[in-house]
């Protein structure tokens, strides 16, 4: 499954951890991530994440293309609820075509904890019921 990473400045430690727990989960599948998140995410776990732009720089907008074109099954992103972001439209942009194209979001680590163990138990293979549109096929 292609699974997207992203976490705002102050929840990128709270994503370093996450990450590092599942790590022999998430190693099976396709890791993507916004620049800095990615960055740090290779750094520290030993993962291979496909790294695209930095958030503020066009980063939300491309993981909201992958979402759109199909290739994205789980995003998990941490975000920080309590900081004014300058790109806060491509933020609510990627969270709004998820919902367009029924990919399961998780915002926060409480969310994403069930997604993930949901993953593990084979909760997420209704996904393959999906075309590459992301529709019902
Ligand atoms: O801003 C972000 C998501 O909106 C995250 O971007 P970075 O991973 O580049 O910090």
């Amino acid at each position: 499954m292609n699974i997207a990473l992203i976490a705002h400045d102050k929840k990128k430690e709270d994503m370093i951890r996450f990450v590092q727990a599942y790590k022999p989960l998430l190693s099976n599948h396709v890791l993507h991530a916004t620049g800095t998140t990615g960055m740090r995410l290779e750094t520290e776990t030993g993962l291979s994440i496909n790294k695209h732009l930095s958030g503020p720089l066009g980063g939300d907008q491309q993981i909201g293309s992958l979402a759109a074109s199909g290739k994205l099954d789980l995003l998990i992103f941490f975000r920080d609820p309590l900081e004014a972001q300058p790109h806060e439209p491509d933020i609510t942009a990627l969270l709004r075509i998820c919902d367009v194209h029924n990919v399961p979001a998780a915002t926060n680590m409480a969310t994403a904890e069930v997604l993930v163990n949901g993953l593990e138990q084979g909760l997420m293979d209704f996904r393959d019921l999906y075309g590459s549109e992301g529709d019902v096929t």
